[in-house]
């Protein structure tokens, strides 16, 4: 027998914290480029403070109006998690405010990424803490469950494996696999190196932007005067 949909899973595979350390500060376009634009969480959840997020996912999944799951997570995640929480992109009720925000801080938690809606948005702005999220709500969760917790989820349209390296600033979040994240590190470094000679080369007036009319020539496009 297996309760279905009321279940946590005690045990998470997490990648070494070097590797998640080696995404800090790089753009979030840079990394998703190089994974042929996909693997971003839908635009409409964005960061709630001007803090980044950068950690491992520790997954919930949630009834929606509920955070009982929620907060069983908030005492079983570990520092460098980030709680990923799938409430179906449900902004009815919020799932997570302030209280909880403070204690995961204070337990090293890096961070949450909720697929739906958080409340405190104002004591939020005062805490050293990413939280990136669809919407703001005063009206609260119940704790009741049912819920599960480290199961694949859906954050914004992204399969989110508790494991999953999370990377989120101003442009929003991606979703790194592990045994990808190596080589994707490798070429967003890459990407990164090339748009800041880009920059360079704007600021020198010596940008080669022949490639544009090569492509259209290529494409056929017609120029009508
Ligand atoms: O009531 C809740 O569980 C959510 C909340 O507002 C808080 O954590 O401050
Ligand atoms: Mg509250």
């Amino acid at each position: 027998m297996s309760n279905v949909g009321f279940r946590i899973y005690t045990k998470i595979e997490r990648p070494d914290r070097k590797l998640v350390e080696a995404f800090k500060g790089l753009p979030t376009p840079n990394i998703a480029d190089n994974m042929s634009r996909f693997f971003c969480v839908d635009a409409a959840i964005k960061p709630m403070n001007k803090h980044h997020l950068l950690g491992t996912a520790f997954t919930v999944r949630s009834s929606t109006a509920d955070n009982l799951l929620f907060h069983k997570a908030l005492d079983m995640a570990q520092p460098g998690d980030i709680i990923v929480v799938d409430v179906q992109g449900d902004t009815i009720n919020s799932v997570v405010g302030e209280i909880m925000m403070r204690y995961a801080m204070k337990r090293g938690i890096a961070g949450f990424l909720v697929d739906g809606a958080i409340r405190d948005f104002g004591g939020l702005q005062e805490l050293d803490f990413p939280v990136y999220a669809r919407a703001v709500t005063p009206m609260g969760p119940y704790k009741d469950g049912p819920g599960e917790i480290n199961v694949p989820v859906s954050c914004g349209g992204v399969v989110v494996n508790p494991g999953d390296i999370i990377v989120g600033d101003d442009d929003g979040v991606v979703v790194i696999s592990p045994k990808d994240a190596p080589e994707i590190l490798e070429k967003a470094r890459a990407t990164f190196a090339k748009e800041s000679a880009i920059f360079k080369a704007i600021e020198e007036g010596t940008w080669d932007r022949s490639w544009v009319d090569k492509t259209l020539k290529e494409k056929g496009c017609e120029f009508i005067d």
